[in-house]
Parts: structure tokens; C-alpha cells; sequence
């Protein structure tokens, strides 16, 4: 199975790379404007860059080579540290995505938010299969629930409470997932996203990050994930 790991900045992507320990080291592959580290297995990692837009150009660009190399990937993976909405996602928990839903791409009246679909464009929801998900969530003990995609990390309580009740079902926030998501559905492949809280989404405290907790949740969580993928490979790709 031909699996690209989407994370951020290098920092995720060596957090993840660790939960593939072995005696060959990860092969540098060049492309234009990113480098993949290939791990032996099928897995390709990729720091893809911070925002949604970086996030997709980056992706696309490792799918349109895998493409036409002859071969494609089977599953993008988004990965990294992001906020949790609290009490249902605590800080160095994992949380994967069912929904991939941008939060912010739409239009502010005076009657609130509207999002992009209901100005007669594009989406703003992607889904994960339901199997993998499923797979997920029972190896890696991940709740399941929807991940947002802001461009810019909330810090205030109004905003927090604006999200969640836009978005109840709202358990992390991040800033990569939907571009990710956006250029795997370009090029037909399922898309996943998994993210280990570092911290609270609400009133900017820096001092309350977590950050080695959640990427030590990552590669935690990615030891998991990798069999899991490969039963899910096996079984049941259909829904
Ligand atoms: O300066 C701040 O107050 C601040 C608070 C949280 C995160 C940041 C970042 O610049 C990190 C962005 C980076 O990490 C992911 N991330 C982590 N936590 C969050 C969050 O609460 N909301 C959105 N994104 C988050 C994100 O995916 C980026 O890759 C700064």
C-alpha cells in the first residue's frame, strides 16, 4: 500500500517517521519545491508547510509525480499536533477526522458566517471513508469526530464557542487538513486526518502547549495506525 504523510513542518513529520524504526533509514526523494522521505513499506512523508494553500500545492505536487511515475498513491494521510476542543479532546490525545470541514471559507454578513457552498461554490467538507475511520479509532483508541481547517488559530473564548456552535460536532481545529483533503479528492484518493491536541482551542496561553506530549502521542499513534491501514487495505475499501 502506497501511503503520503502530510504533516506540517519537519518537527511532525520526524514524529512520525520514528514510528517506523528500522535498519534502513528513509531515502531522500527530491521534487519540485518539496522532498519526500521514503520509508521502506510504502510510506512516503512529506512536510508539506503550514495553512491549507501551502498544505495543498505541496500534496498535489507529490501526487501529480506518483502519478506519473506510475504510481499512485492509495491513501493520503494529514498529520500533526492541533488544537482540541475541551472537555471531549483533551491535550496528548488523538483525534481523527470523519469530516474534514474548512471553518473559515465563506462569507461574513451581518447575519453571520455562510460558508462557500451556499454562495454556489465548491465544498467545504470532505469525509474519510467511514471503514478507515472505524479501523482508526479502534486501533488507536482516537475519537472520532470533525476536525476543522482555520487559516487562523483561534485565541479568543467567543471564537472557540462561535465554532463549536457552528460546528458541534467539532473536536480539533487545525490549519492543514482541507487543503490536504481538497488535493487528494483532485486526484481520487481517500483522504485521512489524524491530530494529537497540544493544545486547548480558546483563549491564547502559550504556556499551556504540549507540544513534545502530542508529537510523542503521534508516533504513538502512528505505530497503530500502519497495521490498521493494512487491514483496511485488505478487508474493506468500500465505504
Ligand atoms: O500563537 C499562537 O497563539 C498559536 C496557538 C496555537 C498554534 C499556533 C501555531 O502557529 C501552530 C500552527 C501549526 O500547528 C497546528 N496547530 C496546533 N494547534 C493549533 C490550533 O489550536 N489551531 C490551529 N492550528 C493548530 C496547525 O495545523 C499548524 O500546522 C500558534
Amino acid at each position: 500500500m502506497r501511503v503520503l504523510v502530510a504533516t506540517a513542518v519537519p518537527v511532525e513529520r520526524d514524529a512520525v517517521a520514528r514510528a517506523f524504526p528500522g535498519p534502513v533509514p528513509a531515502r531522500e526523494v527530491p521534487l519540485p519545491g518539496v522532498v519526500l522521505q521514503r520509508l521502506p513499506g510504502g510510506y512516503d512523508l512529506l512536510a508539506a508547510g503550514v495553512g491549507p494553500a501551502l498544505a495543498a500545492a505541496s500534496t498535489a505536487t507529490a501526487l501529480t509525480a506518483a502519478a506519473l511515475d506510475g504510481a499512485p498513491y492509495d491513501l493520503v494521510v494529514s498529520a500533526g499536533i492541533g488544537g482540541g476542543f475541551l472537555p471531549d479532546a483533551p491535550l496528548g490525545s488523538l483525534v481523527v477526522a470523519d469530516e474534514i470541514t474548512a471553518a473559515d471559507l465563506g462569507a461574513d454578513t451581518p447575519d453571520g458566517f455562510v460558508p462557500v457552498t451556499e454562495l454556489g461554490f465548491g465544498t467545504v467538507i470532505h469525509r474519510p471513508p467511514e471503514s478507515l475511520v472505524r479501523e482508526v479509532v479502534s486501533a488507536t483508541g482516537a475519537r472520532a469526530g470533525t476536525v476543522l481547517t482555520v487559516s487562523t488559530v483561534t485565541g479568543t473564548a467567543a471564537r472557540a464557542t462561535a465554532l463549536r456552535a457552528r460546528h458541534p460536532r467539532a473536536l480539533a481545529e487545525a490549519m492543514e487538513g482541507f487543503g490536504v483533503a481538497e488535493a487528494a479528492a483532485v486526484h481520487g484518493v481517500p483522504v485521512l486526518e489524524l491530530r494529537a491536541v497540544s493544545n486547548p482551542v480558546g483563549p491564547r496561553d502559550r504556556a499551556a502547549w504540549r507540544i513534545g506530549d502530542a508529537l510523542s502521542a503521534l508516533t504513538a499513534g502512528f505505530g497503530k495506525l500502519a497495521p490498521a491501514l493494512e487491514s483496511w487495505k485488505t478487508h474493506d475499501r468500500t465505504h
